[in-house]
């Protein structure tokens, strides 16, 4: 997949951003910091996390937190005192994202590791080093995305959006469970999308052979989110680990970088979109807010629960899907 540069040295352009107070100090995002003070940036950056919870002690993964949404998610959980380990495929972007953050917040435990989710080879020695290394974890954020990329396959043979945001995530969460239990309260937040109401689960051909449609496919694997945290969340029942999923906003970041198209738009709307921090807010919310130490399997958006389309709530399939990954991946997930 191609390498595309950070957003603010591609654009190198600031945004409009709340002149006043904590948060528009805080998600003033490096190279973008103008302050211009107005209602209508306010009503695009949406709700924000307002909890001030503090992390220490705590040990947290975010995949793909070496850019955009995933970063200051990153940032912010460094500021509160958390232990962040940033499980990234390219380990020189994560090391760069890591020191960036190490160097801002003070805070020296912000840990690079190497994570690609299209490689089942990889999510496995990921997990296999982190439980050998870490003794504990409280909060996992299955964070990284790849959006409308050409017809492509993961070293399993997944089609490439399935795979990474879904199959990829499925497999991490599994051979973290145990000790995300074994630290409970535990959370696991699984970013989605909006786009999840134009998915369907194609079991007939999950991997998009006998047709692909690159918009199409991303909407499957961000209902796969949904259905995956709703059935988790199910088996969950009685253990303080929680599971969520969340759509982030319409968020300028690289998510966009396989289409030129969406590229544009996004360059030429970007006062329109929220900044990857702005984007950020509702996987914090879920991470951290107090009043959702027992919330699980709800969807939210702006910090606040939001509609599921019907196939998002639909159990059957959320248990067919379930017992496809498993075998997919070679697991018993019982
Ligand atoms: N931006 C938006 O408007 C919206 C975003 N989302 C979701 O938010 C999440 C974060 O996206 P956003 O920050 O916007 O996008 P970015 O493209 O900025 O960040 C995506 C991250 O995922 C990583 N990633 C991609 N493929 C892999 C892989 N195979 N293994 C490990 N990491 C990988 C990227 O790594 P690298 O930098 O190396 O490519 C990058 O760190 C995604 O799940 C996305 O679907 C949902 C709705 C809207
Ligand atoms: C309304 C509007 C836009 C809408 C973009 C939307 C709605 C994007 C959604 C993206 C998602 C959901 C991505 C990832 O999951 C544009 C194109 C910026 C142009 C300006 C007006």
């Amino acid at each position: 997949m191609g390498v595309v540069a950070p957003l603010d040295a591609r654009t190198g352009r600031g945004r409009a951003r709340e002149s006043a107070g904590d948060w528009g100090a805080r998600c003033r995002c490096p190279g973008r910091d103008r302050v211009v003070s107005s209602r209508f940036r306010r009503y695009v950056a949406g709700g924000r996390c307002k909890s001030t919870a503090r992390l220490e002690g705590k040990v947290v993964i975010i995949t793909g937190a070496n850019t955009g949404i995933g970063k200051e998610t990153a940032r912010d959980l460094a500021r509160r005192g958390a232990r962040v380990i940033i499980a990234c495929r390219d380990t020189a972007k994560a090391e760069a994202a890591a020191s960036e953050i190490r160097a801002e917040t003070g805070n020296q435990e912000v840990i690079a590791k190497k994570l690609d989710l299209a490689d089942t080879k990889s999510i496995r020695e990921f997990a296999e080093r982190f439980l050998a290394e870490e003794k504990e974890l409280h909060i996992l954020i299955n964070n990284a995305g790849v959006m409308l990329c050409p017809y492509s396959k993961t070293a399993d043979g997944f089609e490439m959006q399935l795979g990474v945001n879904h199959l990829g995530h499925f497999l991490l969460t599994f051979l973290l469970l145990e000790r995300l239990k074994q630290c409970a309260p535990a959370r696991i937040v699984n970013v989605s999308s909006l786009a999840h109401h134009g998915g369907r689960i194609r079991f007939h051909d999950l991997h998009g052979e006998k047709s692909y449609n690159r918009g199409l496919a991303y909407c499957h694997s961000k209902l796969a989110n949904v259905l995956f945290t709703r059935e988790l969340a199910r088996r969950l029942q009685g253990t303080k680990v929680t599971a969520n999923a969340l759509h982030p906003g319409s968020v300028y970041s690289d998510l966009v970088r396989h289409s030129t198209v969406m590229t544009w738009l996004w360059k030429i709307f970007s006062f329109f979109l929220k900044t990857p921090c702005e984007g950020a807010q509702t996987s914090i919310y879920c991470a951290v807010a107090e009043e959702l130490e027992s919330v699980t399997g709800q969807y939210f958006s702006d910090c606040q629960p939001a509609y599921v389309s019907p196939r998002g709530r639909d159990d059957e399939t959320a248990k067919k899907l379930w017992s496809v990954s498993c075998e997919l991946l070679g697991i018993q997930w019982d």
